[in-house]
C-alpha cells in the first residue's frame, strides 16, 4: 500500500481576549512562542508557532484579538486579523468553557462568515469547568455558526491537545513540508526577544499600562566570555507613552526593571543557548499607538 501524503498547510486560533488562544498555540507546538498573559490583548503580532507531527506539518498563525477600534494600532491589527484569516485553512474559534458566551464572541463569529477555511469550534480551558458546564458550552458554541466540528481541550492539562492538533491537521490539503521540521516558529529572534521583555514588563502592573508598552530590540551582538563561553549582548528599548509611566515601570530604586530584566534574561537564554547580558533603557514615545511613523519604527 502507498505512504499515506504528506499533508501541510497553515491554521489559525481565533477568539476573544484571554480565550486561551496563546496557551494552546504553546501546547499544540511544544515549545514557548506565543506569550501568555492573564492581561487580554498581549498577542500583538502574527506569531507562526510550527506543529509538526508524523506525515503532517500546520503553521499555525497566531492573531491578535479582535476588537472594535479605537485607535490607529486597533485598526491596523484588525487589518491584519482579517488578512490572516483569509489565507489559512482551518481557523479554530476559542471559546473559554468556564465563561459564558458574550458579544465578543457574537462579533467575531461574524467577522468569520465569509472566510475561507474551515472553521472548528475549541471550547478551552475545560480544565476550569465541571463536565455539565462543559457539556452545556459545547451545545451553546455548536448553535453559534456550522463549525466542521467542536471539539473541548484543556491547554493546561494536556487533555485532548492531540485531538485538536489531529482535527486541525485534518482540514489540510496533502503538500510538501513548508518549513524544515526542526524549526518551531520562523518569527525573528529579536521580536521573540522583545516579546519576552514586553511580557516580563506587563507582569503585576495596573490595566492603564499594557496598551501603552511595546519593545524594541536596538542590537545583539555575540562575543566569547573570558572563560570561553558564548554571551549574547543585547540592548532593548522598552516605549511608554507618558513620562509620569516611568515611574511605574522602573519600580523603586530601579527594582521593578531589575525584576523584568532577569526574568526576561531567563527566557531569552534559554531561546539562544548562550549566556545574556541584557540592556533595558525606558523610552518616552508620545501617543505611539496614534502615530503612524512610530508604528512603523515599532513593526506595526
Ligand atoms: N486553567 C487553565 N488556564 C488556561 C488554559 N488556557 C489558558 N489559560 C489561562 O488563561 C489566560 C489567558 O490565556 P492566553 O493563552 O494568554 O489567552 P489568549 O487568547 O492568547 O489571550 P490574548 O493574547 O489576550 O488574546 C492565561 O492566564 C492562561 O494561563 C487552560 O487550558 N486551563
Amino acid at each position: 500500500m502507498a505512504e499515506p501524503e504528506f499533508r501541510a498547510g497553515f491554521g489559525c486560533l481565533v477568539g476573544r481576549p484571554n480565550a486561551g488562544k496563546s496557551t494552546l498555540t504553546n501546547a499544540l507546538v511544544g515549545e514557548k512562542v506565543a506569550i501568555t498573559s492573564e492581561k487580554p490583548q498581549t498577542t500583538r503580532r502574527a506569531i507562526r508557532g510550527i506543529v509538526n507531527r508524523p506525515g503532517a506539518q500546520l503553521v499555525l498563525v497566531d492573531t491578535p484579538g479582535l476588537h472594535r477600534p479605537r485607535t490607529l494600532l486597533g485598526e491596523r491589527l484588525n487589518d491584519l486579523v482579517a488578512e490572516t484569516w483569509s489565507d489559512v485553512d482551518v481557523i479554530g474559534l476559542c471559546v473559554p468553557a468556564n465563561e459564558p458566551i458574550g458579544p465578543g464572541d457574537r462579533f467575531i463569529v461574524r467577522a468569520l462568515q465569509g472566510v475561507r477555511g474551515t472553521k472548528l469550534a475549541i471550547v478551552t480551558k475545560t480544565d476550569l469547568a465541571d463536565r455539565q458546564t462543559v457539556a452545556q458550552q459545547l451545545l451553546a458554541v455548536s448553535a453559534l455558526a456550522d463549525f466542521a466540528e467542536v471539539v473541548p481541550v484543556s491547554a493546561v492539562s494536556g487533555e485532548q491537545v492531540e485531538l485538536v492538533a489531529e482535527l486541525m491537521i485534518g482540514q489540510l490539503p496533502p503538500s510538501p513540508m513548508l518549513y524544515p521540521d526542526d524549526v518551531a516558529t520562523d518569527e525573528p529572534t529579536r521580536v521573540r526577544i522583545a516579546e519576552f521583555v514586553r511580557e516580563a514588563a506587563l507582569e503585576g502592573v495596573r490595566d492603564e499600562l499594557p496598551h501603552s508598552i511595546a519593545v524594541l530590540v536596538e542590537e545583539m551582538t555575540e562575543e566569547t566570555t573570558r572563560g570561553g563561553e558564548p554571551l549574547t549582548r543585547i540592548y532593548a528599548d522598552l516605549y511608554i507613552e507618558r513620562p509620569s509611566q516611568k515611574a511605574i515601570v522602573i519600580g523603586r530604586g530601579g527594582e521593578r526593571l531589575r525584576r523584568v530584566g532577569a526574568a526576561a534574561r531567563t527566557q531569552i537564554e534559554q531561546l539562544l543557548g548562550t549566556k545574556v547580558f541584557l540592556d533595558l533603557h525606558i523610552r518616552v514615545a508620545k501617543e505611539w499607538q496614534r502615530d503612524p511613523k512610530q508604528l512603523r519604527k515599532l513593526g506595526f
